[in-house]
């Protein structure tokens, strides 16, 4: 059985029962019901607007609106990662990755963390040195580096170019594999969904409209033959034909 198999098994790491979101009297998420097992990376796929950033700040903690009106259990170490880096310029890339951190180790957790996303060597680096994807891996070492339980993700690739896009795929899983956090990566690229996670929800009118678990052994590639069933079903689920493409 694969390592990530057995963890399905685990008690869930995120809990939501009853989860309602109203903005000016307009339901965005709608008494959604939801548990993330630990060590489980899932994706959040939905079109625009359909509410993924809500959920997502929602189970980060960081919408205290919401948790008054349903129940939500998450773990204590959560991390969070933007479609920007928000780096602060002012810093340089070590001090950035260490914010918030201390302890007479941290330092080092640091330079380990930029040498585990391919920044070793640029930790005296400015924010503004670095590339657009260079940014984004300083901000997944700023974000292990917590060592968290749980790693949200909001569309961390959707500004980086294709084959930028492709290279940070490959280094999530593969920091995935190393310290299994939970993860719930939102995206509205279908292909992401399916070549990184193993469980995709669609959000649709407030609600959790399809709910897939995909098995395909990784690395997937988006050529996966196996992947092609998946993709219809999820294509099918946020109303895109086959003509819209
Ligand atoms: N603070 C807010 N005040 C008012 N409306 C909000 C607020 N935050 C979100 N909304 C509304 O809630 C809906 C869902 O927004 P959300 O950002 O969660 O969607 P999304 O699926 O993440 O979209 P995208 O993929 O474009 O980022 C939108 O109609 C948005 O305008």
């Amino acid at each position: 059985m694969a390592p990530h198999t057995q963890q399905l098994t685990a008690a869930p790491a995120v809990q939501l029962r009853g989860l309602t979101r109203s903005f000016d009297g307009r339901t965005v998420l709608d008494d959604i019901d939801l548990d993330l097992p630990a060590g489980q990376f899932t994706a959040l796929l939905g079109h625009s607007g359909s509410g993924k950033s809500t959920l997502l700040r929602a189970i980060a903690g960081l919408d205290h609106e919401v948790v008054g009106s349903g129940r939500l259990t998450a773990p204590e170490r959560v991390s969070v990662v933007f479609q920007d880096s928000r780096l602060l310029p002012w810093r340089r890339v070590l001090d950035n990755v260490l914010l918030g951190t201390n302890g007479k180790d941290a330092a080092e957790k640091g330079r380990e963390a930029l040498a585990e996303v391919g920044l070793k060597g640029r930790e005296r680096a400015w924010p503004n040195e670095l590339s657009g994807g260079e940014a984004q891996r300083a901000a997944l070492a700023r974000s292990l580096v917590r060592e968290p339980e749980l790693l949200l993700a909001d569309e961390p690739f959707g500004a980086l170019d294709a084959l930028t896009r492709i290279r940070m795929h490959v280094l999530l899983r593969e920091l995935w594999e190393r310290h299994r956090p939970s993860v719930l990566l939102v995206t509205h690229d279908v292909d992401e969904a399916i070549v990184l996670a193993d469980r995709v929800l669609v959000l649709d009118r407030g609600r959790i409209g399809l709910d897939l678990t995909i098995e395909a052994p990784h690395p997937r590639s988006y050529r996966h033959p196996l992947l092609g069933e998946y993709r219809e079903r999820l294509l099918a689920a946020l109303g895109v034909t086959e003509d819209h493409q």
